[in-house]
């Protein structure tokens, strides 16, 4: 580019840091004192108001001047916030205030207008010109969306056509243009490259100055009920949504809120890793989550729940054991959409017969049984839903207790307790009922009278009936407090036994037939029923077990929700079932949903399709509500490491990669553990010569984790770590990592610690090792001290380096 020119932008970019620093002068001691004097105001509060209560009026006077000082308090605290928030956002904007430029002219006007894009928007003194455009502007996405040439872009009242004459993007660091491209077909591949050859961080990093335009159309989308996103392995997926939540929190900053948007990760590291990006961008995060948090809470504590890892750590490791392949059966039927229409089926048959009730004890009595239960249940209206009558039946039961707690009064224990009474125990009840009993009050009142005029103390009241009385409160009381805590379990529907009511699903294939109407019973059906109630029994439930649980119990109880989420956003969207997603938008009622997946990377046995059109994804919210875009650039890996896991996949996979270069993947054959630990430190420290300071070993299983970790330290003296499922952050370095935890996040370099045919021998392992390899932005390398897994000796020679030593 012209000198001339780098000059004269240079120049423009002087004068808005100059007023980009004027602003935040200015600002600065608006928000000084703003905030000094909101905490004058709260230091001060109660000298400013006079509290006087004597009269109604005083009273009412006071109420105003508190209610004027706090309003005075919250206003001052209001605009603070505000000012803070634009003296922060203009500071984020000084070092580099914007990225790229374009210049529109827009149909029917004469003259163009330069339109510089950055991460907010800032405004000429005027208050009217746009000195930088927030990416988030209608006007930007132009930016995103075309070349130069005819463009148009959308705003709230209509369509703007015109021509785009200039496309450029800017590198600039602490005030100095470093790097000036003019685009021309796509945007930025020159500032793509720089970026995407950066190193690894354990931090995601947002991607504003260079979406791509298919991104963009995930960000910008809004007005699908579910947005499904099916992408290759690092095309941008978890990007795209972060970029999309910041977009939404502008577009809707009247009415939405960050706490309004949850995302669901697939892992704790996974929620640190992309914790930092909202606030990058100056917005407030949204609320992170994993489905098992979800499902913990809803379970409450009485069934012990297994989580994910555990299921996928028996899956992979267990092969050897008797029942693995029920089990497995299990995890893949539980998860179907045929479990799911067996369930509401298996609903209807309760609304029939079958509900199984808990009945209510009390002393070592049956105050009302299951059995009564059950027939006040089956004598509402069939055309009740299940829900409607258990709350029936809880008011039923509420006023059986308080008839039986009336009855029980007269109880010989209740005598005999009485006389037991211990006199702190006397006291509280004796309180209760000084508080709770008008009737008291008046006899304590005439007590009283009675006291002054008699000039006889209390204690020689024994001629007034008081005493009876007294006790036969006091046996009310009792009564009352020993049956507070069977009313409160009816309140919490403790009477309705789910445990066995999900348990009795689980019965012989004829009974499970007609209770269900279901036809594709697994064919080991009966070891799955041993299985699912003797874990049961232990008050243990599997993860495959967790959702469909929770959905008959709320069919059963009335489904519980979450009114206040506007979006949900499910990140690893194939390792998801079909189950879970009804839950989730049963749990959601009000949110829309923005899933993004790869079923490529579809590790756990349930996973769901994203797009194909019969899916059940699609089917959630219907074709008509639904949105489907696919990403299939990637531009984590280098080329040749994506071609390498293009072809590790499948052949049909649509994955192109982003022209960057780096080595081809390395395949490391050796004799025993002992020399490949030792190879693997000899690649590391060449790696960290190289400057890649993000490495990982990656294993198939935890327990292969463990065992590589102990191994690997005895060898080597440089730092590892171990990454667990407990583990919630993770530090650049060297570290040893199990598959399903390594998902969504990435590394440097990636070293596959047993790519042998025993590791990675069944068609099951190649999503495994697709997922791996994956990982890895610069280089990958494989190692073996077996036979290669048969996914690797598939692949044509020309994809790979093999190692000579
Ligand atoms: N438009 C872009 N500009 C710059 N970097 C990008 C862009 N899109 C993606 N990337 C980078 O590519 C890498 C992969 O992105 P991301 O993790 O969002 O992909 P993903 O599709 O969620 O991957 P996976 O499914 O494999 O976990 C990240 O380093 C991200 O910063």
């Amino acid at each position: 580019m012209e000198a001339k020119e780098w000059r004269t932008e240079q120049e423009r970019l002087d004068q808005v840091r100059e007023k980009l620093k004027a602003r935040i002068d200015e600002l600065e001691p608006v928000v000084t004192g703003l905030r000094d004097q909101a905490a004058e105001i709260r230091r001060r509060f109660w000298e400013e108001v006079t509290v006087n209560t004597s009269t109604d009026e005083d009273f009412e006077e006071t109420f105003y001047t508190i209610k004027q000082q706090a309003a005075v308090l919250s206003e001052r605290e209001r605009r603070h916030r505000h000012m803070t928030q634009q003296w922060r956002s203009l500071n984020r904007l000084l070092p580099s205030p914007y990225f790229g430029r374009i210049d529109f002219l827009e149909d029917g006007l004469n003259l163009s207008e330069q339109i510089y894009i950055g991460v907010s928007s800032f405004l000429d003194e005027d208050g009217l010109s746009f000195l930088v455009y927030d990416w988030r502007t209608p006007i930007a996405s132009l930016y995103y969306d075309y070349s130069p040439g005819p463009a148009s872009y959308v705003t709230p009242v209509g369509q703007i056509t015109g021509t785009m004459e200039l496309k450029r993007q800017y590198q600039i660091h602490n005030g100095q243009i470093r790097n000036m491209f003019d685009a021309s077909v796509t945007i930025g591949d020159e500032l793509l490259q720089q970026m995407l050859s950066k190193g690894a961080d354990s931090q995601m990093k947002s991607i504003v100055s260079t979406i791509q335009k298919e991104q963009n159309a995930i960000i910008r989308n809004d007005n699908s009920r579910l947005l499904i996103v099916q992408g290759a392995a690092g095309s941008g997926k978890t990007s795209a949504a972060l970029q999309r939540v910041a977009y939404l929190l502008y577009k809707h900053r009247d009415s939405l809120k960050a706490d309004q948007i949850v995302l669901f990760s697939p892992n704790p590291i996974f929620n640190s890793y992309v914790s930092s990006v909202l606030p990058e961008l100056g917005e407030e995060n949204m609320q992170q989550t994993t489905l098992q948090e979800y499902l913990d809470y809803w379970l409450g504590s009485s069934l012990s729940l297994e989580d994910p890892f555990d299921q996928i750590e028996f899956v992979l490791t267990a092969q050897s054991t008797p029942n693995y392949e029920a089990r497995l059966q299990g995890i893949k039927y539980k998860a179907s959409e045929s479990f799911l229409r067996a369930l509401q089926n298996y609903a209807q048959w309760l609304g029939r017969e079958g509900m199984l009730f808990k009945g209510i004890r009390f002393r070592d009595r049956d105050l009302i049984t299951a059995e009564q239960m059950r027939s006040q249940f089956y004598s509402y209206n069939p055309s009740l839903r299940l829900a409607n009558r258990v709350d029936l039946l809880q008011k039923w039961l509420l006023k059986e207790l308080s008839l039986l707690e009336r009855k029980e009064r007269t109880a010989s224990w209740v005598e005999e307790e009485l006389n037991y009474l211990e006199s702190e125990q006397y006291a509280e009840v004796f309180g209760l009922l000084h508080k709770d009993k008008e009737v008291f009050d008046i006899a304590e009142h005439y007590a009283v009278v009675r006291e002054k005029i008699t000039n006889k103390s209390r204690e020689d009241e024994g001629d007034f009936d008081f005493a009876e009385r007294e006790q036969k409160l006091l046996s009310e009381a009792i009564v009352k407090m020993s049956f507070k805590p069977l009313r409160q379990s009816v309140r919490k529907l403790s009477f309705i036994d789910i445990q066995g009511v999900y348990a009795q699903l689980f019965g012989d294939e004829a009974a499970y037939r007609e209770r269900t109407d279901e036809d594709e019973i697994p064919v080991l059906w009966a070891e799955i029923c041993k299985q699912t109630k003797g874990k049961l029994d232990r008050f243990e439930l599997c993860y495959e077990d967790a959702t469909p649980y929770l959905y008959i119990k709320e069919l059963i109880e009335g489904v519980r929700t979450n009114t206040e989420i506007r979006h949900v956003v499910v990140d690893e969207g194939q390792d998801y079932s079909t189950f879970q997603y009804e839950y989730l938008k049963k749990l959601f009622p009000r949110a829309r949903m923005t899933v993004l997946g790869d079923f490529g990377q579809a590790i756990f046995t349930q996973e769901t399709k994203l797009q194909e059109s019969d899916s059940p994804l699609v089917r959630l919210y219907g074709e008509d509500e639904t949105s489907l875009i696919r990403l299939v650039r990637s531009y984590r890996s280098t080329r040749e490491i994506v071609e390498f896991t293009k072809v590790l996949l499948s052949d049909e996979s649509e994955i192109v990669p982003f022209e960057r270069g780096g080595p081809k993947p390395l395949l490391t054959r050796l004799e025993g553990g002992e020399k490949r630990d030792a190879r693997i430190w000899k690649d590391i420290a060449a790696l960290k010569a190289k400057g890649f300071d993000s490495i990982a070993i990656i294993t198939k299983t935890a327990a292969e984790s463990r065992i590589a970790f102990e191994s690997l330290q005895m060898q080597g003296s440089e730092a590892l770590q171990l990454i667990t499922k407990e583990t919630v952050t993770f530090e650049k370095g060297v570290m040893v990592i199990p598959i399903y935890l390594a998902k969504g996040v990435e590394f440097d370099a990636v070293l596959i610690y047993e790519a042998s045919s025993q590791a990675y021998g069944r068609e099951n392992d190649r999503k495994l090792l697709y997922t791996a390899c994956t990982r890895a932005m610069h280089q990958l390398l494989l190692y073996t001290t077996g036979d290669w897994t048969p996914f690797v000796q598939a692949l044509p020679a020309n994809l790979y380096e093999e190692a000579t030593y």
